[in-house]
């Protein structure tokens, strides 16, 4: 496998608003794209963009709250109540080769590809089998190609 781009940290937070806040008079964010709720995955989320965003290069920060009634970023936030981050992710070019790959690697792939936040096939990776990161593994956008 080729190591792929890092297409966004994310980072769980207990309110979005107050981390918009934050990204944009303290971090300077000039780019925070508005909150949108994905109800399958039980998050709100807002992507904050770093310089390059968009581009091939650039990456983002994902703001991800929990919805009411979400288990596993709510447990996260239990442990960690201020928020912090949660994981990260990296695109690969075909999401069912990449899957492949990780389990030939013995990795634990957590479910089958899903669509994620940016609208295309993702899996995520056991954090135990990563180095202690969980880590998203997304398929390239199609346009970007
Ligand atoms: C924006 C939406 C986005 C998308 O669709 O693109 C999402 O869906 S993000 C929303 C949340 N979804 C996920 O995180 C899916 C993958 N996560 C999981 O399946 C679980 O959270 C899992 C399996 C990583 C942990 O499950 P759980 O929290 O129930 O188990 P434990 O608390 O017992 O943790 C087990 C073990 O993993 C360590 N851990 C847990 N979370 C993380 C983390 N975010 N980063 C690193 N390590 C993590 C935890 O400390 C335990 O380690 P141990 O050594 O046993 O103490
Ligand atoms: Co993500």
């Amino acid at each position: 496998m080729k190591l792929g781009r890092l297409n966004h940290i994310g980072v769980a937070t207990p309110s979005i608003a107050d981390s918009i806040a934050f990204y944009r008079d303290v971090m300077g964010a000039t780019k925070i794209h508005d909150p949108f709720d994905l109800p399958d995955q039980g998050v709100k989320v807002c992507f904050v963009d770093t310089p390059g965003a968009g581009g091939s290069e650039g990456t983002q920060i994902e703001l991800i709250e929990p919805l009411p009634g979400n288990a596993s970023i709510a447990s996260f936030l239990e442990k960690n109540p201020a928020g912090g981050q949660h994981h990260v992710c990296y695109e690969v070019p075909e999401i069912h080769a990449a899957k492949a790959w990780f389990e030939s690697q013995g990795k634990r792939v957590l479910g089958e590809p899903r669509i994620g936040a940016h609208g295309t096939l993702i899996f995520f990776v056991h954090p135990r089998d990563m180095q202690g990161v969980l880590t998203e593994i997304m398929e390239t956008p199609r346009e970007a190609h």
